[in-house]
Order: structure tokens, then C-alpha cells, then sequence
């Protein structure tokens, strides 16, 4: 529930991973803070509760729930805005379908998710789904340029306890494979707006006729449009070639997009690689297999569960799984392939494990293998071309001796692709696409064919220039090589090229910045870390997110301990905790073994600078007294390795934050800027001090036991308290 008033800090409720550690970890955070007068509300901007949300009139009065994610999405365009923003779950269609059933069967009655839809209601429950679909909330709250990086002391822990990397062999088999044309990125075009102007997306057939796929899309000044389109037969001609190459290579077939962030684009590709690697089934039974309701864009989990009943095709596609090249494993215990889901294998985080790994993925025969990994546009896909290459010349990075990559990401006001969502369509008929503005001007042309991909993205303004004068800043900072990550060759990037330099001259700082293309800047970036040297990327929007994966999965072994912080351009601050997601797979260790490995260092991080900037923005110097404390407390975890181990009955996250709250105690009764702070911890610190053993014997009862928490998407509040509160002695201190 969200709180009456406006609290001082809000803290996001979420989903998995991480609402599991806030079960724990918020009523830490929330005790300590009311000792300096500090409140910190929640907003639920959970997959569950989002789509609570979206249907109150189904809803029994006591069922209901505010539209917090609107509410939020007023906050961050207000200077007073302090948000420390958890990752949550950008849902697939098979997820959205997972929590719909479990409300559905805790007695909420939201509709079922309509796969196609057909009368009026079901065009509305649709409408309303589809807004709740992919990466619904971070394109909303991010009203501002990103700047992510590893907080030094983050950095320094891990060069002195380097993680464990897999080795890179020059003759690994492992290779990126995208295509040779036909692609985003070969059919780019792009211009910048010299007036405010208001566009139509037209499709015109063969006959003349006008379809308007899209009317009164709406630029200020100085707005960069980009249109592009995939050709469907490209797509279809590559991936038949790619799992072809891939049998003959005798390695795994591998498959890395974006299906939540590009909600509208990426399940549409993903779909047309499940049909061509079951190419033979969808041959001999494609009839039937409409008839079941099979669509290929839910992947092969849905269609397995629709075949459930028909022997013939499950045989089919058995004799398939054996005569195409063996997919590469999400769960090879659990038979989990990388066209089950497809929220399953994400590239910002599903590349970098691979690439830290030597290059390895995992099979069906539970074995690691080199792997053709299929990135089919050309984009970004340079970037892990390139790293991969790099890696097998040179051998693997070294964590103890690598410098740093720290990233500022274009992102405010849905940068570039990430926002072209209700500009994305996948073609009804052959015809020529074009956006027109209102004065007749065509700004954008392409001759498509039915089923191809068209799309047009946009970055504005205001967010460019922040982001430049950001740059700026940061590289004055830190004295860092500082490169923008743009390709001179690639029509949008020319555009912002155009932005770029002229920007910089005006402030004289032309000759501390670089400008390469994403596979010279990341042979480059490589370079300069390996000479343990740092860098700053400034990328665009994409670049942004799967960069912040990369480095710090090389560098850190996660992006979850990234430093995350979001400007606000209109003064507040938005705090993500980390880079990294929800981690699915630690919530079914949690329910198996009662072991929690998810690591809080990227909320402690998040709430160190959110508790600064509250000092900043309403002079409340106790604020950032708990801030300082807050980052002693985080020092003193990484110091004395208090972070979760991996395996049941190690450590886990319970224990972290048993030992985050008595440093922060510690740290809080130790200094000598506030003394009503210093009286009040001393016997806090004390107490948590004195009730170690207890404490730590309380948190670790019925750990290696299942645990249930009541819910998936929507667990019951009082059992996961129970689970991941189960000291009442660290309980009685908190208050
Ligand atoms: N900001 C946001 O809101 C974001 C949301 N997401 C969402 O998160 C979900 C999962 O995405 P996915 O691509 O699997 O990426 P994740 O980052 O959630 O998971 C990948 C792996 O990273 C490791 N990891 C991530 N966070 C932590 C942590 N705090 N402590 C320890 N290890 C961590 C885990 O490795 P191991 O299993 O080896 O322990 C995990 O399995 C999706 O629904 C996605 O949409 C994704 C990115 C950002
Ligand atoms: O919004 C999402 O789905 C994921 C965001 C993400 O991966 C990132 O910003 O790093
Ligand atoms: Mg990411």
C-alpha cells in the first residue's frame, strides 16, 4: 500500500529477488532513518500490483490498489523527488499469464490475458495488458541520464579478491553470429527536427490504399528521428543459415535479445527463431498447431504445454530437438532451453555470463560448450564480436589488475530504441512505410514486405545536451579517457555526432574526448582497462544497459554492486540499486533450501546517495550522517566479507544484513558530527553486539528447508516476513 503523505525517501516494492531482501533489509533502513526524523515511504510498482492497478472496477473495494507506478511517474519530474528504485520484473506474455492465473486463484477477478483479442472488452483488457508488458517501469521514472559505476570501494575489494573467470582459448569455437544485411542497422535513416513538429506513420499497398499505423506522434525542437526496418526474409534466411553453420561447427546453438526492454520488436524475433529451428514441425503440423493457439512468440515452453496431449508432434519435435544443432541451457536440469521463454535468456546479462565464462554455455547433456551465439542485428552486436575476439588473443581479463569501464547512458525521456514501442510495428501487407509531417514533409520512406519489422525511435533535445554537459562533467571529475560511443557510418549516430561536437567545443573540451564506433571503442576500453587505466563510456541508451552489464560482470562478477544514479532533470534523484535484475533464480533457491544469495550492496550503495542528496535538498544534516554511516556500514561488509555465499548453509542474505545494520550502528555511535545520533546508537550497537550469537542462531534455524511463501508474483505479506525476519532478537532491537 502506498503511504497517505509524501514520504522523504521513497523505496520501490517489487518482485523475486529483491522484495524478498526488502523484507528484511526496509525495516533496517526504516528504523535507523526515524532516528534522524528521515521517513521513507514505498510505492508498489510490482508486476502483481501494476496489474491490480490497471483493473479496479473488477475489484472488490478491500482488493483495490492506487496506480502507484502513475504516482511515481509524477514524482521524478519534481525537484523533491528521492526514489531508490529496485529492479522488477519486465514480464514476457508467459509470465504476464503466470500472474494473472495466481491472482486469478487468490480470488482477484482481472481478466485473462487475450491472445487475440476480438470483441470490445477484450481489446480493452488487451490495451491495458499491453501497457503492463515488457519494461513498463523504468522507461516511466527514468527522467533522467544514467551514470553507473562501481562506488571505489566496491572497486577495490574486488581487485584485492579477484572472482573466478573461465578461460579463453584462441581456438574456442565461440563466435557471434549476426546478419549481413536487411537489418536495423543496415535500413537506419535519421534526421533532426529543426521545429517542434507532429508526424504520421503511413503504410501505403500496392492498391494505394493508406493504412495511418500511427497518427499525431508529437517532437519538440531539435528532436533526432530515426526510421528503420528488419527484413522478416533476411531474419528467416539467416537463421536458417546460422543453425545450419552451427550443426556443422559441432557447437550450441545460442539465441541473445532483448524481448522485455524492446517489448514489441524482440518477441517478434525470438518467435521467428523458435519457428526456424522448428522448422520440420511447424512444416508437417503448422495447422494444427494454430489451432492449439501456438504462438511461436511465447516460445517453446508455451508450445510444449499446447502439445501436451498430441503424441504426433511431441514426437516431432523430439526428433527435431535431436537433428538441429543442441540448444544452448537456461536449467539443463530442469530441461530449460534457450527458446523456452522468452524473458529467459536477456543479452545484457545473458552475454556477459558467457563472455566471463571463457565462452562456455550449457547444454542439454548438462555440459559446457562453445556456443554460436545469434545476435541478428548489427547494432550492438559488434561490441561482444569484438570482446570475444579480444578475449581469445589475449586470454581473460584480470579482475586484481583491470581498471574500470563507468558508463553514462542517454537515457532520459525514453532515449532512442528503448522508446519505440508505440512507434514499433510488424507489417500487415507489402507496401512503402512512411512518416509524414503535418507540412507534407516525408521525413522517412522504406519499401517493406508483409511481416517485416518497422520501427522509429527518437531522442530529444534537452535529454542529448544533458547528457553531453554530464560527459563534461564526469570526465573533469575523474581525469578519465573519455569516449562517446558512436558510429560516425551509422545514420543516428551522425545525428548525434552533430549534437556532440560543437557542444564540446563551446565548452573547449573537444580534445579530451574520443569519438569510435561500438567495436573500436570496445577494443579500446578493453585495452585501457587491461593496462589497469579507467575509462568512462558515453553510450546511447542500449549501449547503456548492456554495457553496465558487461564491465561490471568482468570486472565485479555482477552489476548488482554498481553505484546507479539518475539525475533528474528536473532536480530530484532517482537511486537504482545496481545494474543487474531480479534474479528469478534465487527465489526458487530461497523456496528449495531457505538460502537467500541475492547481494544488497547495490541498495546499501543507492541509499548512502540517497540519504546524501535528502541531506542537500532539505538541510537536514542528520541525513547525511545516517549517509556516511550507511557507507562505513558498506565498507565494513566488504572489508570483512560479510556478503551472501552462494550455497545453502553458507551465509546468506539474512546474515548481510544482520551485519549492515550493527556497522551501521557501529559507525553512527562512533561519530562525532551529531551527538543525539552518536546517544542514540550506542546502545543499538550494543545490543546487536552482544546478541551476535543469538542473532545468527536465530537467522540460520530451518535454513536447507523448503519454504513457502504464499505466492510467486503475489506472495503473502506475513510469510515472507516470517521467512526472511526469523530472529526475534534482531527484530526486538530494530523496533
Ligand atoms: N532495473 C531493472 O528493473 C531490471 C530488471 N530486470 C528484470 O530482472 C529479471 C531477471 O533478469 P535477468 O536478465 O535474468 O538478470 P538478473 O540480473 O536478474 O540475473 C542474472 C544473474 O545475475 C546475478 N545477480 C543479479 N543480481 C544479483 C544480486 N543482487 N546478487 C547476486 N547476484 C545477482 C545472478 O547470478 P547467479 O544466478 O549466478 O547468482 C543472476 O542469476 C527480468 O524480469 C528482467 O526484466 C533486469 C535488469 C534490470
Ligand atoms: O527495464 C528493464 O527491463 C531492464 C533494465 C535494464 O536492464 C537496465 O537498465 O540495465
Ligand atoms: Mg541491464
Amino acid at each position: 500500500m502506498a503511504d497517505s503523505r509524501t514520504p522523504d525517501i521513497v523505496y520501490t516494492i517489487v518482485d523475486e529477488a529483491p522484495e524478498l531482501a526488502s523484507a528484511s533489509l526496509l525495516p533496517i533502513i526504516r528504523s535507523f532513518a526515524s532516528a534522524a526524523g528521515v521517513t521513507i515511504g514505498t510505492k508498489d510498482i510490482s508486476l502483481a500490483g501494476r496489474i491490480l492497478a490497471a483493473f479496479p472496477e473488477r475489484l472488490r473495494d478491500d482488493q483495490r490498489v492506487p496506480d502507484d507506478l502513475a504516482e511515481l511517474g509524477e514524482l521524478v519530474k519534481t525537484p523533491r523527488a528521492n526514489v531508490i528504485k529496485l529492479p522488477n520484473i519486465s514480464a514476457s506474455v508467459p509470465q504476464l499469464n503466470a500472474a494473472i492465473r495466481e491472482l486469478q486463484a487468490q480470488g482477484y477477478d482481472v481478466p485473462d490475458y487475450p491472445d487475440s483479442p476480438s470483441t470490445d472488452a477484450e481489446k480493452d483488457a488487451r490495451a491495458r495488458y499491453d501497457a503492463i508488458k515488457g519494461s513498463a517501469v523504468n522507461p516511466v521514472l527514468r527522467e533522467g541520464n544514467s551514470d553507473r559505476r562501481a562506488a571505489t570501494a566496491v572497486k577495490k575489494f574486488a581487485q584485492a579478491n579477484p572472482h573466478r573467470m573461465g578461460d579463453w582459448s584462441a581456438d574456442s569455437k565461440t563466435r557471434v553470429a549476426s546478419m549481413s544485411g536487411g537489418d536495423f542497422f543496415s535500413n537506419e535513416t535519421s534526421v533532426t527536427l529543426k521545429d517542434a513538429a507532429t508526424a504520421k506513420i503511413v503504410l501505403t499497398t500496392a492498391d494505394g490504399t493508406e493504412h495511418v499505423l500511427k497518427d499525431k506522434v508529437a517532437y519538440p525542437a531539435g528532436t533526432v528521428v530515426d526510421a528503420t526496418y528488419m527484413s522478416a526474409d533476411a531474419l528467416d534466411a539467416f537463421l536458417a543459415d546460422e543453425i545450419q553453420r552451427t550443426k556443422d561447427e559441432g557447437v550450441l546453438f545460442s539465441l541473445h535479445l532483448k524481448a522485455t526492454m524492446m517489448k514489441v520488436s524482440d518477441p517478434i524475433l525470438f518467435g521467428h527463431a523458435v519457428r526456424a529451428y522448428l522448422a520440420p514441425v511447424f512444416e508437417a503440423h503448422g495447422d494444427r498447431l494454430t489451432a492449439l493457439g501456438v504462438n511461436p512468440n511465447s516460445g517453446l515452453g508455451d508450445l510444449m504445454s499446447r502439445v501436451k496431449d498430441e503424441p504426433e508432434i511431441r514426437a516431432a519435435i523430439d526428433a527435431c530437438l535431436k537433428e538441429r544443432p543442441p540448444l544452448y541451457m537456461v536449467d539443463s536440469d530442469r530441461g530449460i532451453t534457450n527458446l523456452h521463454v522468452p524473458s529467459d535468456v536477456i543479452i545484457d546479462a545473458s552475454m556477459p555470463a558467457l563472455i566471463r565464462g571463457g565462452g562456455k554455455g550449457w547444454g542439454p547433456d548438462g555440459k559446457e560448450h562453445d556456443a554460436v551465439c545469434v545476435i541478428p542485428d548489427n547494432s550492438y552486436a559488434p561490441v561482444y564480436d569484438a570482446a570475444i575476439e579480444f578475449f581469445k588473443a589475449n586470454g581473460k581479463l584480470d579482475p586484481a589488475t583491470a581498471g574500470t569501464v563507468q558508463n553514462l547512458g542517454l537515457m532520459a525521456q525514453k532515449a532512442e530504441e528503448y522508446g519505440s514501442h508505440p512507434t514499433t510495428f510488424e507489417i500487415p501487407q507489402d507496401g512503402t512505410v512512411r512518416m509524414v509531417l503535418e507540412d507534407g514533409t516525408v521525413l522517412h520512406s522504406h519499401d517493406v514486405k508483409a511481416g517485416d519489422i518497422w520501427r522509429s525511435a527518437s531522442a530529444r533535445k534537452a535529454p542529448i545536451e544533458d547528457w553531453v554537459n554530464l560527459a563534461i562533467e564526469r570526465q573533469k571529475a575523474t581525469g578519465y579517457r573519455s569516449i562517446f560511443w558512436l558510429d560516425e557510418n551509422r545514420a543516428h549516430d551522425a545525428e548525434l555526432i552533430a549534437y556532440v561536437k560543437p557542444l564540446l567545443q563551446a565548452a573547449g573540451v573537444e580534445d579530451r574526448f574520443e569519438i569510435m564506433a561500438p567495436r573500436e571503442a570496445t577494443i579500446a576500453s578493453l585495452e585501457t582497462i587491461t593496462r589497469g587505466e579507467n575509462t568512462i563510456a558515453i553510450t546511447g541508451n542500449v549501449l547503456r544497459d548492456y554495457l553496465t552489464d558487461l564491465f561490471p560482470i568482468l570486472e565485479l562478477a555482477t552489476s548488482a554492486k554498481m553505484l546507479s544514479i539518475v539525475k533528474l532533470m528536473q532536480g530530484g534523484g532517482l537511486f537504482e540499486t545496481g545494474a543487474g535484475g531480479s534474479a528469478p533464480k534465487h527465489v526458487q533457491q530461497l523456496q528449495s533450501e531457505n538460502h537467500l544469495r541475492w547481494d544488497s550492496l547495490g541498495e546499501f550503495c543507492a541509499l548512502g546517495e540517497s540519504l546524501r542528496f535528502l541531506a542537500d535538498q532539505s538541510g537536514n544534516a542528520k541525513a547525511r550522517v545516517l549517509g556516511d554511516g550507511v557507507d562505513a556500514a558498506t565498507q565494513g561488509v566488504l572489508d570483512n566479507d560479510r556478503s551472501p555465499g552462494r550455497k545453502a548453509g553458507e551465509p546468506d542474505n539474512r546474515d548481510s544484513h544482520y551485519w549492515f545494520a550493527r556497522y551501521w550502528a557501529e559507525a553512527l555511535a562512533a561519530q562525532t558530527d551529531d551527538a543525539d545520533l552518536a546517544a542514540h546508537f550506542a546502545p543499538v550497537a550494543t545490543a546487536l553486539a552482544d546478541g551476535e550469537a543469538t542473532i545468527l542462531e536465530e537467522l540460520h534455524a530451518g535454513r536447507g528447508q523448503a519454504v513457502d511463501q504464499g505466492g510467486y508474483y503475489h506472495p503473502d505479506a506475513a510469510k515472507t516476513a516470517s521467512i526472511m525476519r526469523p530472529s526475534a532478537t534482531l527484530n526486538a532491537i530494530i523496533g
